[in-house]
């Protein structure tokens, strides 16, 4: 069986405030985009996981959020022997959540191979265990995303944009910008939903990410890489999530590939990418 874990960014994303159990209360609209990475995975017969990668050494196989989907369910079958292997494209802790999509599509595909018969529902339960950007990759829709991330509500984008993706290989942790984070709150999401579902070009200008401060406070290369895409036509340049990938929004595709030959080698990835939803 074969899936693709697709890269998601954040067109919009608000942090409201921090909860008694330290997660940060969100307000975010979030979209898959056509970078994925691809788990290949067959049933064994040694009840056992096993596993290989495009790149060594993401981190150890036990914190492998794949290992993690897999060890959720495994004792609900007999035979749980799974071989599996991950080819990895997305950037690794870069604010794409490469990780939770690769986990989602795991606990898919196993409710799939094993006939566990879960509900979406009950999925993204499991999913929610393991992270905050889980349950999203189970509505494989647009969703505005509340709550710590699990309350989400899909919408429509009629907008026809497409997005020049830089990471420089820089990685920053979630932890790290949420334990720096203030108390928020200023971002429409309504307003930006309803101008999405009317094809209002003047949302892409409201695209705003409140977690930037953070990031160019700790990381001022990166707001030079917006003002670049802006400087080559791109019409918003922000940071996805908690970075370190930066997206220019584009609608003219001869402005997105002139902003593409010329920034193609500068940074360690830099691609030419759709929203996979609309
Ligand atoms: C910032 C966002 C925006 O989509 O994405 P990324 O940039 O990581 O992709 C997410 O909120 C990241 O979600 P995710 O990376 O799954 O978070 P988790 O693994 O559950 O938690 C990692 C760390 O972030 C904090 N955290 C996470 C989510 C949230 N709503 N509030 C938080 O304070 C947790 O306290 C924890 O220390
Ligand atoms: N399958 C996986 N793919 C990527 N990272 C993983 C995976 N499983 C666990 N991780 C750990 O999670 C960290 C962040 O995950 P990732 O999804 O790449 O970033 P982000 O949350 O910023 O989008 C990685 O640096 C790695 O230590």
């Amino acid at each position: 069986m074969e899936r693709k874990c697709y890269a998601k960014v954040n067109l919009s994303l608000d942090s409201l405030y921090k909860r008694e159990d330290g997660y940060h209360e969100i307000d975010s609209l979030m979209t898959r985009i056509s970078l994925y990475d691809k788990l290949i995975i067959n049933k064994n017969k040694e009840k056992k996981f096993s596993y290989k990668s495009n790149i060594e050494g993401i981190c150890p196989l036990e914190e492998n959020l794949i290992y993690k989907a897999w060890a959720l369910l495994k004792d609900r079958v007999d035979d749980n022997g799974v071989d599996v292997t991950l080819i990895k494209n997305i950037p690794l802790a870069a604010g794409l959540a490469g990780g939770s999509s690769d986990a989602a599509e795991m606990i898919k595909a196993l409710n799939e191979l094993w006939d566990l018969g879960l509900s979406q529902k009950e999925m993204m339960a499991y999913g929610k265990s393991l992270g905050a950007d889980l349950p999203f990759f189970f509505i494989e829709e647009n969703a505005r995303a509340q709550g710590i991330g699990e309350i989400l509500t899909p919408f429509t984008n009629k907008l026809n944009m497409k997005l020049l993706l830089v990471n420089d290989g820089t990685e920053i942790s979630s932890a790290f910008v949420y334990k720096r984070m203030a108390d928020y709150g200023v971002i429409d999401n309504d307003r930006l939903v309803s101008k999405l579902s009317k094809g209002d070009a003047s949302a892409i200008k409201d695209f705003r990410n409140v977690m930037e401060d953070v990031i160019f406070d700790a990381f001022p290369h990166l707001k030079e890489i917006c003002g670049k895409l802006r400087e080559l036509g791109a019409e918003n340049a922000l940071v996805s999530g908690s970075g370190a990938s930066i997206f220019g929004v584009f609608t003219d595709d001869d402005l997105l590939d002139r902003a593409y030959e010329e920034m193609k080698d500068d940074y360690k990835t830099v691609l030419k990418v759709e929203l996979v939803d609309d």
